[in-house]
């Protein structure tokens, strides 16, 4: 599996592995490192004179004098700047002495008309913000307005968060080694890469596995072996029964949205639950969703006991009051028996922020349903405000965190999704699309899991097919979406995953 997200530090392992298992050297990965780089120049930048490439003081800077050495060997006209010296006896000095290229220093270098620049000042070694001469090369490229090729990552990306640190380049095109790197998925740093190229150069899918990675770039490719498909003798219920809580008269819409996604994405048959107020209003609008009242816990434990729905939604067209809070509990601590799990949305999240001490403590008891929590920026700052603020923390590391405080699947959404389980796995969803910025698409979201989830799919790879499947829907639909699209536009998906 090509999939796995290696850090900066687990990549390093990966070279120490490799090398130690050999017959490969460290130079050795560095020739090929910079080989790659310097065949996409060649394949995809064949115009570019000259090529300047810029190098830095470690091996990332190791990779560009290999870059410059082939291209020179290739008939490519190059110039090289370098700032700072590579350490006596590294693998980055072998390569400087192996390049015939004069290194000028990087306070030359100004693009020129038609020119390519090489970043290679720094790569997974980034420790400090650009600064400098280094941040006046940024400026003066993006000025130029010439393409870059970044090697590993834009200098000024953070490979292990996407942070962008004083600076960062623009890259055309990035060419990394093994596996992507998390920086490469994560915003603001996804914006930097450009198209992102992932380079063998020897490392074994084993040596990946034995760094201990448990974060992968979002595909069905890991997750369509688990894609639910109806038996052959199913019947409605057994297809998965899917609960979704509306909102008031002035708030029906949103429940609506959750349960039709949750029919397209194929639970065999899905309840709204609607105080007796809204019943009008959603009656009106619901023809295939079963309708029905409840308008306390007394109310949805009756359904529950009648029904036995696998999942339950709640949360969209809801308020942020305590007492929406309070009902969620409610909904917990009668679970067993009755439901397997509860994903929690927009105000079922926001509203759990005032009793999140219950909350935290009743999802760890051995009877909790499974739990999914799908908040965007502002709702996963309300729920974790210790985690949000934690300048220190990565989105990874954040969803991480609160996935094992809430012993919940987390799907913190953005234009990065990240998914994560309560046991470290993660996954960062990289199809999203700003057409998805719109009104009322995290409610169909959230009926997209519950009905994955419903249809006995682990609540992990649920959430992230959940997500994938969302940004691919509203691909397909393109410019002019709006949420009551979606769910329709998730048959073509559906279809697709199911063959
Ligand atoms: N054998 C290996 O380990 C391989 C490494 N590879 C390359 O090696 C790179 C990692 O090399 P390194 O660990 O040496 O790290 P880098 O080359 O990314 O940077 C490390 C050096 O830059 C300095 N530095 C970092 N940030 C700075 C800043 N903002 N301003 C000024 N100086 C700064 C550090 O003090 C250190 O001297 C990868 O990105 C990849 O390109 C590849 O050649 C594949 C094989
Ligand atoms: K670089």
């Amino acid at each position: 599996m090509a999939f796995e997200l290696l850090t900066p530090d687990e990549m390093t392992e990966a070279d120490r592995l490799t090398i130690g298992a050999g017959p490969v050297d460290g130079i050795g990965l560095m020739r090929r490192a910079g080989g790659a780089v310097a065949d996409l120049v060649l394949s995809r930048f064949a115009s570019a004179h000259p090529v300047h490439v810029l190098c830095g003081p470690g091996n990332n800077g190791g990779d560009g004098y290999v870059v410059a050495r082939l291209l020179v060997e290739s008939g490519v006209a190059v110039r090289l700047f370098a700032t700072g010296v590579p350490r006596a006896g590294s693998d980055a000095a072998l390569a400087a002495a192996e390049c015939p290229v004069a290194v000028e220093p990087l306070s030359a270098f100004a693009p020129e008309p038609g020119s390519l620049v090489v970043d290679a000042l720094y790569g997974a070694g980034l420790s400090k913000p650009l600064a400098g001469e280094v941040l006046a090369a940024v400026a003066r490229t993006v000025e130029a307005g010439v393409p870059v090729v970044a090697v590993d990552l834009p200098s000024g990306v953070s490979g292990a968060t996407g942070e962008v640190l004083g600076g960062a380049f623009k890259a055309a095109v990035t060419v990394t080694f093994a596996r992507k790197k998390p920086g490469h998925l994560l915003f603001p740093g996804r914006a930097h890469c450009g198209e992102v190229i992932v380079a063998d150069i020897g490392i074994s899918d084993a040596t990946v596995v034995a760094t201990g990675t448990r974060c992968l770039e979002n595909d069905p490719a890991w997750w369509r072996p688990l894609f639910p498909s109806p038996a052959n003798d199913a019947h409605k219920y057994s297809r998965g029964h899917v609960g979704v809580f509306s909102g008031g008269v002035a708030a029906t819409g949103a429940a609506r949205l959750s349960a039709m996604a949750a029919a397209r994405a194929g639970a065999g048959a899905v309840t709204v639950l609607s105080p007796g107020a809204a019943l009008a209003a959603n009656a009106a609008h619901l023809t295939s969703i079963i309708l029905r009242r409840s308008d306390s816990l007394e109310d949805a434990i009756a359904f529950l006991d009648a029904r036995k729905p696998a999942v339950l939604v709640y949360g969209p067209g809801l308020s942020p009051e305590p007492e929406v809070g309070r009902f969620a509990l409610g909904l917990m601590s009668h679970a067993s028996g009755r439901f397997g799990a509860l994903v929690l949305d927009a105000d079922g999240i926001t509203s759990l922020s005032h009793q999140r001490a219950a909350f935290f403590e009743a999802a760890k008891r051995p009877m909790a349903p499974a739990l999914v929590l799908t908040p965007h920026h502002g709702e996963f700052g309300r729920l974790f405000p210790d985690i949000a603020g934690d300048p220190s923390l990565s989105k990874l590391e954040r969803a991480r965190a609160a996935a094992a405080k809430a012993n919940a699947v987390i799907v913190y959404k953005g234009p990065d999704t990240v998914i994560a389980a309560p046991d470290g796995r993660a996954a960062i969803n990289s199809n999203g699309t700003p057409l998805l910025a719109t009104a009322g698409s995290g409610d169909v979201l959230s009926g997209i899991v519950a009905a994955l989830v419903a249809q006995a799919m682990p609540a992990f790879e649920a959430a992230c097919a959940a997500v994938w499947m969302h940004a691919e829907a509203a691909r397909r639909f393109g410019p002019g979406l709006i949420a009551e699209d979606l769910p329709l536009a998730l048959r073509e998906v559906v279809a697709r995953l199911s063959v």
